[in-house]
């Protein structure tokens, strides 16, 4: 029952609508009384044997008026329960995804997609569920249960009801237990098929990989065996509930027999009229969704409860990145591309005893560009992580400006910095919009800019509907390189302070890398520029280029001071130019 106090906040909040609706769910199980009541009436006057038309005519248009009024009543407390149910799902759900949108990525290095996914849907339908059917059921068997008890024990007799009614706690035993039991069978071929679905979707989504290594048999043997495991696990759920509805019919049937056993003895010792036992025989009926109803209620508020405390212990985490030190005064024409980096120390928050980076010092005016090199692991891309302020633990200043990047409100930081990772994520909508995704009013003429200056333009007039084709799963995929300049076409046209290209050219060919530098240049001349590479060309022009190996800054200065220094640098030059030299020669 603790979960309605958990939800306490909900129900101060929607207290008119649940109230309307309790009472509403009130008057109907008074409603169904009448019935019953109106059944023994006119089963007395035949009894007697003189039951006149104008009689008849009165309990058919009674038994007429309780069906509508409970069909009024039922359509209303449906309306308000149920809209509650649908209004809390609802703002679980929104909590929960704002709560994503402000997570850190260490949130997500910490919990799985899926897990988050079921979280968001899964857990959020069981707490639902406690302001819906929980709620329906907690009323219903006690308002329902006792109405008809004390209709039993008023209108026809106390000893009747106690002995017929006696079997029927078995009846709620048995919902929860059985209930309990099904729900567990249900929970784990909910998590089979999920596991099946995620099989499929990753076996489709690698298709050409499974057959390009010719794993097609394997896999499908894999699937196969997987199908038989989910079969096997769902037939738990069938054979609880085979069970459930047949032992339901047993109580109920020996709650009939003790009734007509009984009660045909208190009939025949005229103690019970025959009118009397046949309201009580239709009240059992009113008693029966009462009984499963509590069966019920523990499965839906244990489960409730326990999927509250999973998504609030999710709602509890706190972002590690806040805007707790922020001037809220700064806005985005505040910042320029001054920048000024200097960290001593950086590990990442999993790994606080390795260190990333160590002393990266440098400065850039607005207009130029950095170049950042080294091998693999170096530490290029996580000296833009902290530019991006994703990370806020490390030791040492950066600031734009002048201003703390920690002291700017992060939105208004990330406004000035457009960002090209090296993994592009395109959304399943068409081109334009795509681009468009870094500033949603932006002009058609702004968009095909855009795409000009990123060498994309001439490709999307190859497609079949130019900036409005689709793209993603339900539309044309695009190459690796097609990818990468959409990206930077998004970059671009966000027109910020700072632009960050992280390996962003690795998947175009030299020619377009070069017509891509070149407008880029001419565009940022009065903005700062950050570019990370592997490949040597993309950064030659830059005013300052960093050569890095274990976090630690190992070379630095402009191209040409680079190769009069004879080290890394020079060596990975004249290795890439002999590797382009022998690419043409094959060309
Ligand atoms: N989220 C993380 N948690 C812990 N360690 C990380 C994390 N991300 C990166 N690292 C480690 O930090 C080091 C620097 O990685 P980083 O991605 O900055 O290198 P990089 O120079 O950009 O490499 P690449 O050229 O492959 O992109 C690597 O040793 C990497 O394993």
């Amino acid at each position: 029952m603790n979960i309605f106090s958990k939800l306490g906040w909900f129900f101060k909040q929607e207290k008119k609508r649940y109230i309307v609706g309790i009472t509403f769910l009130a008057l109907t199980s008074l409603a169904n009384l009448v019935p019953p009541r109106v059944l023994g009436l006119m089963a007395d006057q035949l009894d007697k044997g003189h039951i006149s038309w104008g009689q008849y005519g009165m309990l058919i248009i009674a038994v007429l008026a309780a069906a509508f009024v409970l069909y009024i009543l039922r359509y209303f407390w449906r309306k308000q329960i149920w809209g509650g149910a649908a209004e809390l799902e609802r703002q679980m759900r929104s909590k929960l995804f704002d709560h994503f949108m402000i997570m850190d990525r260490t949130f997500y290095q910490r919990h799985r997609t899926g897990d988050l996914m079921a979280h968001a849907t899964n857990d959020v339908s069981a707490i639902q569920n406690v302001a819906g059917d929980g709620v329906l059921t907690l009323v219903d068997s006690l308002i329902m249960g006792l109405s008809t008890m004390i209709a039993m024990i008023v209108f026809v007799d106390w000893r009747l009801t106690i002995v017929a009614l006696l079997p029927l706690p078995f009846l709620a035993w048995s919902a929860k237990h059985l209930g309990d039991n099904l729900h567990n069978a249900f929970d784990k071929s909910q998590a089979a098929f999920s596991r099946l679905n995620n099989k499929t979707q990753e076996s489709i989504s690698g298709i050409k990989v499974i057959k390009t290594f010719g794993q097609s048999e394997q896999d499908t043997n894999a699937f196969d065996k997987m199908v038989d495991d989910t079969i096997k696990i769902n037939k738990k759920v069938f054979i609880w509930d085979s069970l459930f509805d047949p032992l339901g019919t047993i109580i109920i049937g020996l709650t009939y027999t003790i009734t007509i056993i009984y009660g045909g003895l208190l009939v025949s010792d005229k103690i019970l009229s025959v009118g009397q036992l046949v309201s009580f025989i239709a009240y059992i009926g009113n008693m029966v969704w009462p009984m499963f109803a509590i069966g019920y209620l523990f499965n839906i508020l244990e489960r409730g409860s326990a999927s509250y405390d999973r998504v609030q212990k999710l709602l509890d985490e706190k972002p590690l990145i806040t805007d707790a030190h922020a001037d809220e005064r700064l806005t985005p024409t505040d910042i320029h591309g001054d920048l000024q980096y200097d960290v001593k120390l950086f590990a990442y928050p999993d790994e606080k005893d390795i260190p990333v980076l160590r002393d990266i010092h440098f400065a850039l005016k607005t207009g130029q560009t950095l170049g950042l090199v080294g091998r693999v692991g170096a530490g290029k891309t996580t000296i833009i992580q902290l530019l991006l302020r994703e990370f806020d633990n490390y030791e040492g200043k950066i600031t734009l400006n002048g201003h703390d990047i920690r002291n700017i409100p992060l939105n208004v930081l990330l406004r000035q910095i457009a960002y090209v990772p090296q993994n592009n994520y395109l959304f399943s909508t068409s081109i334009q919009k795509n681009i468009a995704f870094s500033d949603v009013n932006a002009q058609d003429n702004q968009i095909i800019a855009a795409a000009k200056k990123s060498d994309l333009h001439n490709d999307i007039l190859q497609m079949p509907r130019e900036y409005s084709t689709l793209v993603g799963e339900n539309g044309v995929s695009l190459s690796g390189g097609q990818k990468q300049r959409m990206s930077i076409a998004r970059a671009l046209l966000k027109q910020s302070q700072i632009l960050i290209l992280d390996d962003a050219l690795s998947a175009v060919d030299a020619k377009t890398e070069t017509e891509i530098l070149q407008a880029l240049r001419k565009e940022r001349k009065d903005k700062t520029t950050l570019i990370a590479a592997h490949r040597l060309t993309s950064v030659m022009n830059a005013d300052l280029i960093l050569v890095l190996k274990d976090g630690k800054i190992v070379e630095r200065g402009t191209h040409d001071q680079l190769l009069a220094q004879n080290g890394w640098y020079a060596e990975m030059w004249r290795k890439q130019e002999l590797e382009d030299e022998v690419g043409d020669s094959n060309e």
